[in-house]
């Protein structure tokens, strides 16, 4: 069948266009996809589906003609995506699915608007992050408190004081399994000037990511916290690059790169 590869900031996924729903995906067909050595290697899988067809999301139908049907690179699924929706708002402009513009696209945790800026950045209204309260990440045999923060998947968002960029991220740090028992992506953050921070993140599913959208959007509440604020544009610097997130009373946005590198053929 065919596929596409793409990444935001270097969080990297297989895009695999199936509008009627007829592919199945079982989680061990993701994990070989996603495999580095054994498949094409990538965080996840963005597979494209028309939302009649996806009987999970056909609520959306009215609002957004295509689902993204997000899949980590372990083969779990996860509600949202936030670079993977720029990605595949990116491939139905280049695929003529979508005009460029402001389109809707379904996703697990409800309709995300997307939008072509006229840098060539691709933005999404990420809706409003809810602050659930605190609790602890274990790195390297340090405890770092944080933000557990609902962005229609579950973050714990650590300032921290250490430099991030030597933390070993190589292992799932730990987290509390009562607070989070279908698992979490975990962001450490260095708040590093007016509105900037560095992050790293341990995604659910997948392990250490060169970026993580939702997580960035995290990781700018926690620093917004950090600082006294909440609302704002806020720089955010990935190992894989750089994303802006603006916070308003309402909503927040994500805004940044978002690329096609590849097309071929897969082997299932
Ligand atoms: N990389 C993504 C998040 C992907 C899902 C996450 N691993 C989860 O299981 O919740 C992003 O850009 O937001």
């Amino acid at each position: 069948m065919r596929f596409l590869k793409g990444h935001g900031t270097e969080n990297d996924f297989v895009i695999l266009p199936d509008p009627d729903g007829e592919l199945d995906l079982p989680p061990a067909r993701v994990a070989v996809i996603c495999d580095r050595r054994a498949g094409i290697g990538a965080d996840g899988v963005l597979h494209v589906v028309r939302t009649k067809a996806a009987p999970e999301v056909a609520d959306q139908a009215d609002r957004a003609e295509w689902f993204m049907d997000y899949r980590n690179a372990d083969g779990s699924v996860a509600e949202m995506c936030g670079n993977g929706v720029r990605v595949f708002a990116r491939y139905l402009i280049s695929a003529g699915l979508a005009a460029p513009g402001e389109f809707a696209v379904a996703t697990r945790g409800g309709p995300k608007l997307v939008r072509l800026e006229a840098d060539g950045d691709v933005r999404v209204d990420m809706g409003k992050p809810v602050v659930l309260g605190e609790s602890v990440a274990t790195v390297g045999g340090h405890e770092y408190t944080g933000l557990h923060i609902d962005m229609g998947n579950p973050h714990l968002a650590c300032a921290i004081g250490d430099p991030v960029a030597q933390l070993d991220l190589s292992h799932q740090p730990g987290f509390d399994p009562r607070v989070f028992p279908t698992g979490v992506n975990i962001e450490l953050l260095n708040a590093v000037g007016p509105r900037r921070a560095l992050m790293r993140v341990f995604e659910r599913g997948v392990g250490e990511t060169r970026s993580c959208g939702t997580g960035t959007v995290a990781t700018a509440v926690a620093a917004a916290h950090l600082a006294g604020e909440s609302t704002g544009t806020w720089n955010i610097e990935v190992p894989g690059g750089h994303l802006t997130v603006t916070l308003d009373d309402d909503t927040s946005y994500l805004a940044g790169p978002a690329v096609i590198v590849a097309s071929g053929e897969l082997t299932l």
